[in-house]
């Protein structure tokens, strides 16, 4: 399927999931790798505080899309919006900023900075957002706390277990208090328990906060976390809930 190379400008009203309450939004949005369509038309709204998970076979487009709601990957055709924000009509460094202020992210693994311990992991994004070194630190101290890891704070990336390195991680996407966290199979690298305690602390914490969650995973007990499941197909999405 190829994309129109001027597509329509889309709002917020026109888009078939979307409503006035949406903090997020992405309204038909295509995107092809070469030859292969990863999005043939996804739409998605995400409100303020809601849990999302984005379901669906392998290859079907869910890391596309996320990746396309976080301003990572641009869209070939179609929008998303955040807030009053359409986010192709941002400069790459307005979208970067944007990432780095409202945005929260937890992968699989491999998110953590090796060299550091746990504790100036957490602390990174808020120095990079020019918080001081005392108070970066007592912030990142209590995030770990209320992830039930602050007695690694001390240690390196590689000698606490993965279900304590992806607590940490999922620590440091929430230190800043973003109005979103992105998780990519945050919890594919972990058994069920640990995988369940993940998403039970990254959700508790998120509601505490009153972040928005999107959440790619094809496990529904993990899904069962969400307030609500999409499901891609072939690069589009069908709401499980409607
Ligand atoms: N950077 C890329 N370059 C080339 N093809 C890509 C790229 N990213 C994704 N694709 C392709 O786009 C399609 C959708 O990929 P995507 O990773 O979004 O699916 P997914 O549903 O997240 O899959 P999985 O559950 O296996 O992670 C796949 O066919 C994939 O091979």
């Amino acid at each position: 399927m190829t994309a129109p190379e001027h597509a329509p400008a889309v709002t917020l009203a026109e888009a078939p999931l979307a409503g006035p309450g949406a903090l997020l939004a992405a309204v038909e949005v295509r995107k092809a790798f070469g030859a292969t369509t990863a999005l043939a038309g996804a739409s998605l709204r995400v409100d303020a505080g809601e849990v999302v998970a984005l379901m669906g076979p392998s290859g079907s487009g869910k890391s596309t899309l996320l990746h396309c709601l976080a301003g990572i990957v641009r869209p070939d055709a179609g929008e998303v919006h955040y807030g009053p924000h359409r986010l192709s009509a941002l400069s790459e460094s307005a979208r970067s900023a944007l990432r780095r202020g409202d945005f929260g992210f937890v992968f699989q693994f491999g998110q953590l900075v090796p060299e550091l311990t746990c504790a100036e992991n957490v602390a990174l994004p808020l120095r990079l957002a020019g918080v001081g070194r005392r108070d970066a630190r007592a912030r990142a101290l209590a995030a770990l706390g209320r992830l039930g890891v602050e007695d690694v704070a001390a240690k390196r990336p590689g000698e606490v277990s993965g279900g304590q390195g992806q607590r940490v991680a999922v620590a440091r996407a929430l230190v800043t208090e973003p109005k979103v966290v992105f998780a990519d199979e945050p919890t594919g690298a972990l058994d069920s328990l640990n995988g369940e305690q993940v998403m039970r602390l990254l959700t508790e914490a998120a509601r505490e906060t009153s972040a928005a969650v999107v959440l790619v995973t094809h496990e529904s007990r993990v899904a069962a976390y969400s307030d609500r499941e999409v499901v891609l197909r072939d690069g589009r999405t069908t709401d499980a809930a409607s």
